[in-house]
């Protein structure tokens, strides 16, 4: 188990505050001004990925408390332990060992005193074998047909990671292989994609770690009919269903033959189980030879974020530059914004990564916490955020820290996209950080030709205060081993708050309450007569729903 500390009474914390206090009005300008070598100082490099965060409100003392604030934290002991399998998710008494998943070295990592090595090497076989029965044709659907289509049934870490990556790598896949996703319990959405399939050729991929989740059983129910209505026996189940859990009472008792489930462990967080067996929609879209490339490029980010020292360590400085922010800037989020339209659902996979495993209150004794924890997290890709929500990054009232994503080479060079693309990358930072002074503004309004009442009229409106932190985290290209670095690299930082924060960011009780509920009305939902058990709002919505669904 981690040991626990009161974060606000940590002395750096104290220090912190003062330094704030001392230095909150500095401008980045001045401090670019102050130093030339501020990119060399504040930047760091890892293989093909550098993090230049250099354009943020921090100065070599702000670095250096926040340095003392990990280590009174107790961080590079929270990192061994969670390398070396200590139950530190501690509401559930569970290991959190998704880098055994990845471990390339393949260095015994023990559990419990046993070496969970050889079942990562045993499923990943497996999965190395079926993805290549699947890709290569060998694998037939029950008319004896080769799979075409791959449906991932899952929702929350289930979906979102294989989503994400799959897209990010869509370069590396298959012609012959289409991937779909299915997790929103809305019939909508398997409806939709059941047109798009033919069941002779589809392979449905059910992942869920638990097998009991409403939305994706519901979904998994609904294919199957489909595929039993449109020509599929249920003895040709087995050649069209697969399960990715780590529940095998629940895979049998849904009539999947295990021969067809890949498994996992209860020491794999669902928003950590892209690397497990629920990666094989990944594995079979882009070949499982890219699929272990991204597994090495997690793997070299944890054996840096387990040896670096702190002033080196990547995740680490993105951690304690977000409580800067947070916890003495006040700010309330974070914006991920990626220069690449591959990368188009990197924001929306760190939502559930981030906002599930830090949105806690409750410190690990139990004790309400006093102090900010996890950030809201958001975005869109760039260019589309530009025209969309960057008017308020630059000029709104709330100041919010950006990481700006970009490839320097792009899969897809068409014409001058990319390095229009870069241009924008590269100004909206430097814009950011500078801002413009209203005697600036003026000033340009003047060399246009402007009349003193025009400019004295217009000029405040046309100022950017600049001084809006950003990261630049800039990588070679959107390889797999690299993109498995990078979302190492938010997982370590996303466990580096926490630690720092003293709660547990492995557990996700907020999310029960409101199943539980569901659970509760959906029986009620049968009858067209009136509920009376909830407060007036529920019953009052529940019942012209029930009057509403007759027309
Ligand atoms: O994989 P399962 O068990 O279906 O769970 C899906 C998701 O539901 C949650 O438990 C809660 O949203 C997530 O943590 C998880 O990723």
């Amino acid at each position: 188990m981690l040991t626990n500390h009161a974060f606000l009474t940590l002395p750096a914390y104290g220090q912190l505050k003062a330094h704030f206090e001392a230095t909150e009005s500095t401008h980045m300008r001045d401090l670019f001004a102050q130093n030339p070598d501020r990119f060399e100082q504040f930047s760091l490099r890892f293989d093909d990925i550098l993090v230049d965060f250099s354009k943020n409100r921090v100065t070599a003392e702000t670095m250096t408390l926040l340095r003392q604030l990990a280590e009174q934290a107790g961080l590079t002991d929270a990192i061994e332990k969670m390398f070396s399998g200590d139950k530190i998710n501690g509401t559930e008494g569970r290991a959190v060992l998704h880098t055994a998943l990845r471990n390339r070295a393949n260095t015994p990592v023990l559990v419990d005193g046993a070496d969970v090595m050889p079942s990562v090497n045993a499923v990943l076989d497996r999965m190395k074998s079926f993805t290549e029965r699947v890709r290569s044709g060998e694998w037939k659907g029950y008319s004896g047909k080769a799979i075409t289509d791959v449906v991932n049934i899952g929702i929350g870490g289930s979906d979102l990671g294989p989503v994400m990556v799959t897209e990010a790598l869509k370069f590396y896949a298959s012609d012959k292989l289409k991937v779909h996703f299915v997790s929103n319990v809305d019939g909508v959405h398997i409806y939709e994609t059941l047109q798009l399939v033919n069941p002779e050729t589809t392979l449905f991929l059910v992942a869920s770690k638990t097998f009991t989740t409403q939305e994706t059983m519901t979904n998994a129910n609904s294919a199957r009919q489909w595929f039993l209505d449109n020509g599929g026996s249920q003895h040709d189940v087995a050649k069209h269903f697969a399960a990715l859990s780590t529940n095998k009472a629940e895979v049998e008792k849904f009539g999947i033959d295990t021969e067809n489930m890949f498994g996992f462990w209860d020491w794999v967080g669902g928003r950590y189980s892209l690397w497990s067996a629920i990666g094989l929609s990944i594995a079979l879209y882009i070949g499982f030879d890219n699929f272990e490339e991204l597994l090495a490029g997690g793997h070299a980010m944890d054996n840096h974020f387990r040896t670096a020292p702190l002033d080196q360590n990547i995740p680490a400085t993105l951690a304690l530059l977000g409580i800067w922010y947070n916890n003495f800037y006040g700010a309330q989020s974070e914006a991920i914004l990626p220069y690449d339209q591959y990368l188009h659902r990197f924001a929306a996979y760190f939502q559930q990564g981030d906002m599930e495993s830090n949105g806690k209150s409750v410190d690990r004794d139990g004790h309400p916490v006093a102090y900010q924890t996890g950030p809201i997290i958001w975005g869109e890709p760039g260019t589309n955020g530009q025209h969309a929500f960057y008017q308020l990054i630059h000029q709104g009232t709330k100041l919010i820290p950006c990481d700006f994503i970009a490839p320097a080479i792009s899969h897809r060079p068409m014409g001058d996209h990319h390095r229009m693309l870069l241009s924008n990358f590269f100004a909206q930072t430097e814009a950011l950080m500078n801002g413009k002074t209203e005697q600036e503004a003026a000033d340009e309004l003047r060399k246009a030709g402007k009349s003193d009442a025009e400019i004295a009229q217009v000029a405040p409106f046309k100022a950017f205060s600049g001084n809006r932190p950003t990261n630049s985290i800039l990588l070679k290209m959107i390889t797999p081993y690299t993109l498995g670095s990078l979302i190492a690299m938010y997982e370590h930082k996303i466990f580096t708050q926490g630690v720092i924060w003293n709660i547990f960011s492995f557990d996700q009780w907020g999310v029960e309450l409101g199943k539980q509920l569901a659970n509760k009305i959906l029986p009620e939902l049968e009858a067209d007569t009136p509920v009376n058990s909830h407060d007036s709002s529920t019953n009052g919505l529940i019942n012209v729903y029930k009057v509403w669904r007759k027309n």
